[in-house]
């Protein structure tokens, strides 16, 4: 009896265990070590999130990936060596690799590789709660597979499952390329009739002013969300918990507009997932104000800004009015700086909040907020701010009951 429980328990036990992997990225020109291990990072994430372990990353400078193997022998012969010694399932790339690539890797080191992509794709598939982002994601799944069709996986046991196997996709893998073609159109069928109706549902939400939060992933969107609209949005530290958008009604001092949460970008965010997600960005899309929410205690968080505006370029949000919202003050601390060393230059690492709101932030001038979702600091402006704007979009809309809502009262 005693054995058979403690059977059950390891058995247990192996169900929760996380898929070994490790990482490999790489050291380039444009890409130092420093950024590097920050990308690595968040791919270490990214891991976690899928539900993986990482056990060791590798790093190898080079010029130019290696067009066969993406990295080069030796590295490559290291990296084999270690997955045979630790018994790890999955080697996990940071860069996106080629159809032929990823074939050759898995024949060198005989587990399941992944990129970056197939990654994303897969949190995607695990956490696509609605039928219609399940769609979304199957969509984005098969533009994936379709060029890589060929011999992908073939000498693998596919029925294994895990990271990167999951999701609605799974089965289309060993079909021919026709069956692919043919379930794409269906999907993308699928999602325009959703999206017929999503569009007269958005319609019936009459002319009230909508605003909505974009960033990030894991910047603290939902959080806000719940913050401001006292609603009970999904948050938590882990990335994309946020996959369908959702949109509550706000009342700020009697003044009520619609607020959208969604989901957050990424680095290097698929092209197949920002296409097969376009709709859903619709509601960015439509949206009178934007809030780009930042997580400032983020030691990337600039080039965080610059992805997010690049996937709002992409979607031709690029002009729209936005406010610019840094998040987790709370957390923020620079990287203590010793005058008195003369080694260590003082540089942005080191900047306190006074230091970062003189800097270029300061040219966003008062569109910039610096808040604490969590803790719920500096609200009262955030809430004036917004107020304002809003009330300024309201206000040209409707003309007539402008005297309904007064200057920002602070004794709300
Ligand atoms: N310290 C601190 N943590 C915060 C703050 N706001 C949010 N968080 C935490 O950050 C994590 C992510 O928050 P979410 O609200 O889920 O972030 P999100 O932007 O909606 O993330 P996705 O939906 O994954 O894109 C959670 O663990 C929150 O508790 C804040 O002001 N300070
Ligand atoms: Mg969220």
């Amino acid at each position: 009896m005693f054995n058979f429980v403690l059977l059950k328990l390891m058995i247990e036990k192996i169900d929760i265990t996380h898929e070994r992997a490790v990482l490999i990225g790489v050291i380039t020109k444009s890409q130092d070590e420093d950024k590097s291990k920050e990308y690595l990072d968040e791919l270490e994430f990214l891991t976690y999130t899928a539900g993986g372990e990482v056990l060791k990353r590798f790093t190898q400078k080079m010029d130019m990936p290696n067009p066969k193997t993406f990295i080069g022998k030796g590295k490559m012969e290291e990296v084999r060596q270690f997955i045979q010694d630790n018994d790890i399932g999955t080697a996990i790339f940071d860069d996106e690799l080629s159809a032929a690539q990823e074939r050759n890797i898995s024949k060198i080191l005989e587990c399941k590789v992944l990129d970056r992509t197939n990654l994303i794709l897969d949190i995607f598939a695990q956490r696509a709660q609605t039928s219609y982002a399940r769609t979304q994601v199957e969509l984005a799944q098969c533009e994936y597979l379709l060029p890589r069709l060929k011999g992908m996986w073939t000498h693998l046991e596919r029925q294994k499952g895990g990271i990167g196997m999951r999701g609605p996709g799974e089965t289309e893998i060993e079909t021919d390329r026709r069956i692919v073609r043919d379930k794409i159109a269906l999907l993308k069928d699928k999602i325009k009739t959703i999206d017929k109706q999503m569009a007269v549902q958005r319609g019936n939400r009459g002319k009230m002013v909508r605003v909505a939060l974009v960033g990030y992933t894991n910047v603290g969107k939902s959080t806000l969300m719940n913050t401001i609209s006292k609603s009970d949005v999904f948050a938590e530290n882990k990335l994309f918990a946020t996959l369908d958008t959702t949109v509550r009604k706000v009342v700020i001092q009697n003044l009520p507009f619609l607020l959208t949460d969604t989901v957050g970008f990424i680095r290097k965010l698929p092209t197949q997932l920002v296409d097969s997600f376009k709709s859903t960005l619709d509601e960015v899309r439509e949206a009178d104000l934007l809030l780009h929410v930042v997580d400032i205690s983020h030691p990337n968080f600039e080039e965080h800004i610059d992805s997010v505006n690049k996937v709002l370029g992409e979607i031709g949000c690029a002009d729209k009015e936005t406010i610019m919202v840094f998040n987790k003050i709370d957390a923020y601390q620079p990287e203590p700086y010793d005058e008195t060393d003369l080694e260590v230059e003082r540089t942005e690492a080191h900047y306190s909040l006074q230091e970062w709101q003189k800097t270029w932030m300061n040219r966003v001038g008062n569109n910039a907020l610096f808040i604490s979702a969590l803790n719920k600091q500096n609200m009262k402006e955030f809430k004036k701010r917004v107020y304002d704007e809003v009330r300024e979009i309201h206000v040209t809309r409707f003309p007539y009951n402008h005297f309904l809502y007064p200057d920002y009262d602070e004794e709300e």
